[in-house]
């Protein structure tokens, strides 16, 4: 292709898109003013499973892309990504089990689930983001890519120095661009603990007393969650903190009075649906992609692999 590509954002998002680009030979500069560590990215727990996000035939495909990408990089130690066992705790008369269609699931037994519920036992893709992202930008490094601290206010004003701008700007896509106010910020915060040994990760999206997940990541527990649209502060709040910790012991009672190592918040970038198209009528042409919701790396190679073939096409 050999076109000169920014990328605005260096989250899960922009990172992976700009890999894919670089691997085709584009010439890449990604520009942030936030590093990979300090994005949404870095809160996300971060399995693989559909959450909060556009479903559709071409969303489930990008999905697929995703796990089989994820699978396979998992084979790399280094990368921080692990094939976790899991449980999908459910609580509807008639659950949402499409997503089994892509992740092979059994049902779980009755005794790891919480009482009167129903679940699933599947194994997925669970990354360390503290680990994969400082690997996908060094994998990104060895392919050619650059990083440049800094804002952008107008992707127009990349024109001339770049033929191409891809705004993989998260929650703050859509101001970016200017032309779409339906990015709500979803906002989640998470508790980060000692883990005391626990190896199956579990998610109960729907407990009535507030969204409940246990991810063990390699260099901690993940403790979650919430999911407040709207909602901006990035400032941990004890008391939502103490219902964290409260349903996540209730969860899997090993997690209580562990340590807590850190604690976190990120804004997840909502939107009914994902917005992966060309912009039209700007200075130079200009991709957007974001929207992802709670499935950023769920979807990320998916997402890079259709912004590839995008800027493949004529
Ligand atoms: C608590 C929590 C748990 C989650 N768990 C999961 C999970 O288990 N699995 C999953 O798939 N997803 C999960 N998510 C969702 C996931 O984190 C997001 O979907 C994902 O991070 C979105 O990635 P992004 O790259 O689009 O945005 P971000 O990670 O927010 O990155 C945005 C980037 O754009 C840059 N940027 C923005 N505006 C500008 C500008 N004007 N100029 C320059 N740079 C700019 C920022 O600096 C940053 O680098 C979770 C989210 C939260 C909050």
């Amino acid at each position: 292709m050999g076109e000169r590509i920014a990328v605005i954002g260096a989250g899960v998002i922009g990172l992976s898109i700009a890999h894919e680009l670089a691997a085709a030979g584009c010439d890449v500069t990604v520009l942030a003013d936030l590093a990979p560590l300090e994005t949404t990215s870095a809160v996300a727990g971060a399995v693989w499973f559909p959450y909060a996000a556009e479903r559709s035939a071409e969303v489930d495909a990008m999905l697929a892309v995703s796990l089989r990408r994820f699978v396979a990089i998992a084979e790399r130690p280094e990368a921080g990504v692990d094939l976790r066992e899991g449980i999908v705790v459910e609580r509807a008369a008639a659950p949402d089990r499409s997503w089994t269609a892509l992740l092979p699931a059994v049902p779980a037994d009755a005794a790891d689930l919480p009482v009167g519920t129903t679940g699933m036992r599947t194994s997925a893709p669970l990354a360390t983001m503290s680990q994969y992202l400082p690997w996908l930008q060094a994998e990104c490094e060895a392919l050619g890519v650059r990083f440049e601290h800094r804002r952008v206010d107008d992707p127009d004003a990349l024109a001339g120095a770049f033929d191409v701008a891809v705004v993989a700007a998260g929650a703050r896509g859509g101001a970016l661009l200017g032309d779409d106010a339906t990015v709500v910020p979803i906002r989640g915060q998470v508790v980060r603990v000692e883990n005391p040994g626990v190896t199956t990760f579990v998610i109960d999206d729907e407990d009535p007393a507030g969204l409940t997940y246990v991810l063990p990541r390699r260099d901690c527990l993940v403790l979650g969650g919430t999911h407040e649209a709207g909602a901006t502060s990035l400032e941990p709040d004890p008391a939502i903190e103490a219902g964290i910790l409260a349903r996540c012991a209730a969860l899997v009672p090993a997690v209580a009075g562990m340590p807590i190592l850190s604690r976190a918040v990120g804004l997840r970038p909502g939107r009914a649906r994902l917005r992966i198209e060309e912009v039209p009528g700007r200075a130079l042409r200009v991709i957007a992609a974001y929207g992802h919701g709670g499935s950023g790396m769920t979807l990320s190679w998916g997402t890079a692999a259709r912004v590839a073939a995008m800027l493949a096409a004529p």
